[in-house]
């Protein structure tokens, strides 16, 4: 048991999860710390990261910042899901709406009796089976179609939650909004390249040596430093984790254009031949980017693609991106803890890594090892992350696994590799009760809701062969009414909202 007092922290590195770990152990420890952070210019940050899922709200209003001079500082647009197209099958899209859907009845979420008035409905008229109906009981996914926004709690006299929202935001002005935040709360910037990492006699790192010849000591050290892991991967050597034989794309192509109107409150996801775009609209410009496998699409070929498939002008050359898909075995080795994509990576299909460096951040304020570092401690934040990237690496795995595209000729392109995959036992379960039952259960502090899972469950094409019984116990009449006012009450709120970017004009 290590007794020595934690006091001088070195955050290594500056894109958005150093400021934001830095933003956050000077707003929560006040002076109790020293906080000195190190980026390099010539380096650079990783330049993308714009769309986030709604846990982000909270992390804003722990430092105290409004939410209308986020918005303002960062040229941010809300967000109320994503629509994923093609991923099913060409020509399919559905959304990942945030918030809930309907309204639950006790202890049965509404999407039994959703499931159940479908299965009435069929068997008296020839009407199929209708996916897409579910989504008119999300407030959410109305409002995004509809182009409006409003940041509602609940919806007036009808017991229902309101607008769950996230936003899209320019990532490099909110590390500078950080950057800014993090001076005037005492944490010292340092600029400069590090080379060289020295290590005391238990294998802890001591210091960090910049090319400048400035050598900087600390207890505890925060690698930010990206996919470089310059800490806890070369000078620690904690082993990666490689998931690519569930989720096989291993590059992007980034891009920014001209925005273009009207300005969308949700993300798209677009798939194609070997993997997906992104369009992420902001204020002043349309964030875009493909991700593909390299093993079944050429680097010339994606940017292409991607160039051929922009809103509107380009407004800087496509900037290739490589990554390996997994996690960091030991999140927190030592004196050192991963942040960021450090830590591992998830790529960008759900927006889930600004969310895995804030839940990081969180787990080390809960677990701050004030007198010494404990294995306890270190135990349990990596048992917490290493759930916590296994269950999101499950929900992006779902919207590949569940594809029914004929793309390739020969049908040897990435949807059939990922249809015929195996796939990690925790996702199985859960498909295979959702399909036989409906009923979708979350683990511990599961990040994902049971709305998210049963609306991509659905979209990506399962049909549930069963319903809760107490949703048959509901007289079809009354359960007509009770559809028909959830529609009405959504309507009609949705109606009376503003436009999006008249809401965002006016903050
Ligand atoms: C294609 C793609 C799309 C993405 N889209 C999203 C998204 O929509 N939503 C989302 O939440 N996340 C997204 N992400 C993830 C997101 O970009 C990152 O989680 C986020 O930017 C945090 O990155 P980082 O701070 O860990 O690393 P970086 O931004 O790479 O920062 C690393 C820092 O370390 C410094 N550094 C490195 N080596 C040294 C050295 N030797 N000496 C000194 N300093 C050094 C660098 O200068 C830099 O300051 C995406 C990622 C990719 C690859």
């Amino acid at each position: 048991m290590d007794q020595t007092t934690i006091k001088n922290i070195v955050i290594v590195g500056g894109g958005t999860s150093g400021w934001m770990t830095a933003a956050m152990l000077a707003k929560l420890f006040n002076k109790q710390l020293d906080i000195t952070l190190i980026e390099s210019d010539v380096i650079g940050t990783i330049g993308v990261g714009e769309a986030t899922i709604p846990p982000l709200q909270i992390f804003n209003s722990v430092l105290g910042i409004k939410e209308s001079d986020f918005i303002n500082a960062t040229q941010a647009t809300y967000k109320l899901g994503i629509e994923f197209e093609h991923w099913y099958q060409q020509g399919d899209s559905y959304m990942h709406a945030f918030g809930n859907i309907g309204r639950d009845l006790g202890f049965t979420s509404f999407h039994h009796y959703w499931l159940c008035a479908q299965a009435a409905h069929n068997a008296d008229s020839d009407t199929q089976y209708n996916p897409a109906d579910f989504w008119r009981y999300s407030i959410n996914y109305q409002a995004a179609k509809h182009n409006k926004f409003q940041p509602i709690a609940n919806i007036p006299n009808a017991q229902m939650s309101g607008i769950t929202h996230a936003y899209h935001f320019d990532a490099s002005l909110y590390a500078s909004m950080l950057q800014q935040y993090c001076s005037q709360r005492g944490v010292t910037r340092v600029e400069g390249k590090i080379d060289k990492t020295a290590l005391d006699n238990n294998g802890n790192i001591a210091s960090v040596h910049l090319q400048n010849g400035q050598t900087i000591v600390g207890d505890l050290f925060i690698d930010c430093s990206g996919f470089a892991a310059l800490l806890i991967e070369q000078a620690l050597g904690v082993d990666y984790e490689n998931w690519q034989h569930w989720l096989p794309c291993d590059s992007a192509y980034a891009v920014p254009c001209e925005s273009t109107s009207p300005m969308l409150p949700y993300t798209k996801a677009t798939a194609h031949d070997a993997g997906w775009q992104w369009r992420i609209p902001l204020q002043h410009r349309t964030g875009n980017g493909i991700v593909y496998s390299s093993q079944y699409m050429s680097d010339i070929q994606a940017k292409q693609l991607l160039l051929n498939n922009l809103d509107g002008k380009p407004l800087a050359e496509p900037r290739k991106i490589n990554f390996t898909t997994g996690r960091r075995v030991k999140q927190w080795h030592k004196n050192c803890i991963a942040i960021g994509l450090s830590s591992g990576f998830l790529e960008p299909l759900e927006s889930t890594s600004l969310h895995l460096v804030q839940s990081a951040i969180i787990r080390l304020t809960k677990l701050f090892p004030h007198h010494g570092i404990q294995s306890q401690q270190i135990d349990e934040f990596n048992r917490q992350s290493q759930t916590e990237f296994e269950q999101i690496r499950d929900f992006i795995i779902l919207h590949y696994h569940l594809n029914t595209k004929q793309t390739a000729p020969d049908n040897t392109g990435l949807w059939q590799y990922c249809r015929d995959m195996n796939i990690p036992d925790s996702l199985r379960q859960k498909i295979d009760l959702f399909r036989q039952t409906a009923c979708v259960f979350r683990h511990q502090d599961e990040l994902f809701t049971e709305a998210a899972w049963i609306q991509v469950m659905l979209g990506q094409g399962i049909q549930p062969a069963d319903f809760h019984p107490l949703a048959a116990a509901v007289e079809p009449a009354a359960l007509q009414d009770y559809f028909g006012n959830i529609v009405k009450v959504i309507n009609t709120t949705v109606a009376n909202m503003p436009e999006h970017s008249a809401f965002i004009r006016a903050l």
